[in-house]
């Protein structure tokens, strides 16, 4: 392309996002938008919706983010070129939808038009602040019977500032108001600025792992041009490649002669890691490189840890297998060889949060079928020794005895929590109980409240959202962010089986609580343990002090002796049932525990 030619072009390009609050419909006005714009049919779309794996459409969240270029006719007889970029929608991912929120000049934001501003919207629209993006208001859902447009057009003026003279109504199921939402796309998004004779500077939002082509590396052209036969540079990890192909997703992958400023596409360059291609990082050309990356790289760190076991032993490689070719895809995983004594041979991960954590475990499950038993997550806690050593720790039973510590920070986030009035009470006592500091309430209007909490980080990767929910009857939304280390009275608790020590339930809690928590946590222990053949003391303890113990009691009966020696068949159905029941079970020394006691000890709740 000619230098001019870039410039028409680029002044013709739309690059936005869509931001919402979960189930406001961003996917459903993804599909609507698509349906306008592009040449699929709804059938081809349907095979190629911007969700791509099929965990994702089972559990309704954008884990990946994808991009698509469409082309748009405007009523003012030009054709745009818009580049739809998706977000996940999961705090876990915040450091994603930021960079993909970067790569954008605008942001539609979706508000339910029945339920108002929720933890979400707000989280999304700083986010966008942030990378000082033109945000679009869409109130969606408009068809409702419970819709209230106009009350929530307020509330998004009072509560974001936003004027919403020109808001647009939207309802993305009955195709209401799309042709307003291109046009106003066309009109308030700025085109993109940038010189496209510069020196190449791309932003990568995402990447993937493609076992035929290597890495495919999504990108955001800044400044200047890139084309297949260049070499270019990562600045953030100095690897240089050569780029083979650079093309846009329409959604199918469509090969260019070149990506120049403003266009939103992929490249590939005989990438073998995702950890080459960092999200964040700027791609610049080898031989002629910017002089300054772009703002905003960070590397990802990993949150949350849990120890990941093979049920059978003879899985191991296969599990080691199964966590290599995942990090091929996922940048955000960590993973390193650990041994239990109570668990034998497995790894030590590391995820963003909690939701990461599942999706790994269940992939692993289900995609490479390993039985796993998983330990419970804990954050990383950094321990001043009283030799003035400082350590990070991942695993609770690596925790140094209480004598040799001087103090021990723990991460803090803050916390928003948005719920009707009638829930403050409830809501207030559960942070407390979860060791919050209050910080702040606003009201938005007569019947909602943002209440503002500092916490733990460990207190809420467990069942924090799970228990909001339960205690506020689903009205609750929430969100959060880290913001620091701060210090805690914490010990390290050990539970004891038969007066072993299990170090795979190890738990660090606070000094305050520490008493309570072991005698639920041994309760828990004695209901969730199956009786053996013999008795089995439960025991907690700090350091040598036990604090608190039960015993489970010794199997009275043979489960045969049920069958009166008979019916063979259903002896056989017996023995399979407890074989099957057996299988999240874990010889430790020689007690069985099933892989629901390992998670346990994290919950406060007696009946869980
Ligand atoms: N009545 C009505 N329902 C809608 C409208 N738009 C979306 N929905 C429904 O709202 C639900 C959530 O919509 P999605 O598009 O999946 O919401 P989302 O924001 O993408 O949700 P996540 O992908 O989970 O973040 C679905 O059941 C949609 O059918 C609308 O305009 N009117």
């Amino acid at each position: 392309m000619k230098p001019e030619e870039r410039i028409t072009r680029r002044d013709k390009i739309r690059n936005f996002s869509i931001i919402a609050h979960i189930d406001h419909g961003k996917s459903t006005l993804a599909d609507r938008i698509l349906e306008k714009t592009s040449a699929l049919s709804q059938r081809e779309m349907k095979d190629q919706m911007l969700d791509a794996m099929d965990l994702e459409r089972e559990r309704g969240i954008t884990i990946k983010l994808n991009a698509v270029q469409l082309t748009y006719k405007a009523n003012d007889g030009e054709e745009y070129i818009f580049h739809l970029i998706d977000t996940p929608g999961h705090v876990d991912f915040a450091y994603e939808v930021s960079r993909s929120l970067a790569a954008c000049e605008g942001a539609l934001l979706i508000v339910d038009a029945a339920q108002g501003i929720e933890a979400q919207t707000l989280a999304n629209v700083y986010l966008a602040l942030d990378n000082d993006l033109e945000i679009l208001p869409v109130i969606n859902k408009i068809d409702l019977p419970s819709a209230e447009p106009d009350r929530v057009k307020q509330e998004v003026e009072d509560v974001i500032g936003l004027p919403m003279d020109d808001c647009l109504l939207a309802s993305a199921k009955n195709g209401i108001g799309i042709e307003e939402i291109l046009e106003s796309v066309v009109k308030n998004v700025p085109a993109p600025a940038g010189d496209p004779e510069a020196p190449l500077k791309a932003m990568i939002f995402d990447s993937l792992f493609d076992p035929y082509r290597g890495v495919i590396v999504y990108i955001r052209v800044m400044e200047g041009t890139v084309k297949p036969g260049e070499k270019v540079k990562m600045m953030a990890t100095e690897k240089e490649f050569e780029v083979q192909e650079v093309g846009v997703f329409t959604p199918k992958p469509v090969a260019q002669k070149e990506l120049t400023v403003g266009d939103v596409g992929f490249m590939i360059a005989s990438i073998k890691n995702v950890a080459d291609s960092r999200v964040g990082d700027t791609v610049t050309h080898a031989n002629k490189p910017t002089s300054e990356a772009l703002p905003g790289y960070r590397k990802l760190n990993p949150m949350v840890f849990c120890g990941l076991y093979p049920v059978d032993t003879n899985d191991y490689n296969d599990l080691r297998e199964a966590l290599e070719k995942l990090e091929l895809n996922d940048a955000a995983l960590q993973f390193e060889a650990e041994t239990s004594q109570a668990l034998g041979f497995g790894f030590r991960c590391g995820f963003l949060g909690l939701l990461h954590m599942e999706i790994i475990q269940e992939r692993i499950e289900r995609e490479f079928n390993i039985d796993l038993i998983t330990t419970a997550p804990s954050v990383i806690y950094e321990v001043k020794k009283t030799d003035g050593e400082i350590v990070r720790i991942d695993n609770p039973s690596d925790m140094p005895d209480a004598q040799s510590i001087e103090y021990v920070q723990e991460p803090y986030v803050k916390a928003e929590v948005m719920v009707p009035n009638d829930y403050v009470g409830p809501v207030m006592e559960l942070c407390q109980k979860k060791r919050g500091d209050y910080i702040d309430m606003k009201y938005f209007d007569e019947n909602r409240v943002n209440i503002i909490y500092e916490l733990p980080l460990s207190e809420i990767v467990y069942d924090f959202f799970d228990t909001l929910k339960s205690t506020t009857k689903g009205y609750a939304s929430f969100d959060y962010e880290l913001i620091d280390y701060k210090e805690s009275r914490l010990v390290k608790m050990d539970i004891l089986l038969n007066g072993e020590r299990i170090d795979a339930l190890s738990v660090v809690v606070h000094r305050d609580t520490a008493y309570e928590r072991g005698k639920v946590i041994v309760e828990k222990l004695k209901k969730l343990i199956p009786r053996q053949q013999f008795e089995v003391p439960v025991q907690a303890s700090i350091g040598q002090k036990i604090i608190s113990r039960s015993t489970i009691k010794a199997m009275r009966k043979n489960v045969l002796a049920k069958c009166y020696g008979g019916d063979i068949s259903r002896k056989r159905k017996l023995l399979e049932k407890q074989k099957e029941g057996k299988k999240r079970m874990k010889n430790v020394g020689n007690v069985e525990v099933p892989q629901e006691a390992f998670m346990s000890v994290l919950s406060m709740d007696e009946s869980k």
